[in-house]
């Protein structure tokens, strides 16, 4: 017994060991790409992609997931917007006081610092603009009261949730300065699709998927074969706290991604978002990703390292020009307020960065992506 205990160890170890090989050969072909840039410049949509266009799709327990930050983000957004109306117009909401009398218990606000502020930065007749009636009274206390973000949408939490979104201008109002309190655009387009997002048989679709957003820790990984390659992609959290964790990931890159969104240049930083009055000049999402793009390509192991620049969110940033000129980041362009010469103005800002002029620095929009996985 003991001889066929050991022979079928034997056929088991050589099993091992031939999976080991098989699996030293897979790493040895794989193109390490690794996906870096600030938080919420478009990573992980770029990673749900290509998973959906080159990988086998979202299963459905990945698509539970993200149902769940779906409706994560529509509880967290609203919660904001009500919380910053408020506080910006000083009017407090009965039955919500902590005890230290602030308005909503909220220790991210300063109120003090804030209203003084918006005193500067705005008249008395617009900060008018974001008083809520109080016919949203019950609608504002019932999604404040809503603890975790992760509650599931009920057709009340649905109900109070159209009628602040739809009926009340001062929320809207509010959204139009997202860029400064850390709202994600895509929460317009689940506010307005909430009926259909909050019924209990909704299954995320493929653009739901790629719009929810997800502010990512850690890193997740997932290998891609694409015609002969195999390319192994890193998604990792771009925000300052997860950047620390990056230099775990640098050994054997063959490419990085940096992922650049073209809108944030009018953007708060997540971690500097305290209040409407930020100042979006002195420091704009769009200059930290110029601080992460320089340490980047500082890094000693990068030094001969190709990089991917990718430019991402042009839709958005088609829309923004119109309202706002790019002068908010780069104080020294010239050209006219149009999408194509700010775009060609930061794409080259961003390349004359590369002070290793054999390093190799593709450029490549959203939608080429295609082409550089023809690359190699
Ligand atoms: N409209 C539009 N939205 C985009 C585009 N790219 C990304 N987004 C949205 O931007 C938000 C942030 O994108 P993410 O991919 O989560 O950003 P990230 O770089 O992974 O962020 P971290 O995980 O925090 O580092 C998501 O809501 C995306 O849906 C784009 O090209 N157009
Ligand atoms: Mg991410």
């Amino acid at each position: 017994m003991g001889g066929c205990m050991s022979d079928s160890q034997d056929t088991t170890d050589r099993n091992v060991e031939r999976e080991i090989e098989k699996d030293k050969k897979q790493d040895t072909r794989a193109h390490k790409l690794l996906l870096l840039g600030a938080g919420g410049s478009g990573k992980s949509t770029f990673f749900k992609q290509l998973k959906a266009i080159h990988g086998e799709g979202h299963n459905d327990r990945e698509k539970e997931g993200f149902k769940r930050q779906i409706h994560g983000q529509v509880v967290e957004s609203i919660q904001l917007l009500i919380r910053q109306c408020k506080t910006v117009t000083k009017d407090p909401l009965p039955g919500i006081k902590d005890e230290d009398d602030e308005p909503f218990g909220n220790d991210d606000l300063d109120d003090a610092r804030l209203s003084n502020s918006l005193k500067v930065e705005m008249t008395e007749t617009e900060i008018a603009q974001f008083k809520i009636a109080k016919e949203f009274d019950q609608s504002c206390q019932y999604l404040l009261e809503i603890h975790g973000s992760r509650s599931a949408l009920t057709e009340q939490l649905v109900t109070h949730v159209k009628s602040l979104w739809n009926e009340c201008p001062a929320i809207q109002a509010m959204f139009e300065h997202r860029n400064k309190i850390g709202i994600p655009d895509s929460s317009a387009f689940f506010f307005n699709d909430i009926e259909r997002i909050g019924r209990s048989d909704y299954t995320p679709d493929h653009k739901d998927i790629v719009l929810a957003r997800y502010r990512t820790t850690g890193m997740t990984e997932k290998e891609f074969h694409i015609k002969d390659a195999v390319f192994k992609v890193l998604d990792v959290g771009g925000q300052r706290n997860e950047r620390k964790k990056w230099i775990h990931f640098f050994d054997g890159v063959t490419a990085v991604l940096f992922v650049v969104s073209l809108t944030c240049y009018d953007e708060v930083p997540f971690e500097d978002v305290t209040d409407l009055a930020a100042d979006v000049t002195l420091m704009n999402s769009m200059l930290e990703s110029i601080k992460v793009f320089e340490d980047t390509l500082d890094f000693e192991c990068f030094q001969k390292t190709g990089f991917i620049l990718f430019f991402n969110k042009a839709d958005l940033m088609q829309e923004k020009i119109k309202r706002v000129p790019i002068t908010n980041a780069f104080p020294n362009y010239k050209g006219p307020q149009e999408f194509k010469p700010s775009v060609d103005y930061i794409s080259k800002y961003f390349l004359s960065l590369n002070r290793v002029p054999e390093r190799e620095m593709l450029l490549r929009f959203f939608f080429e992506y295609v082409l550089f996985v023809n690359y190699w």
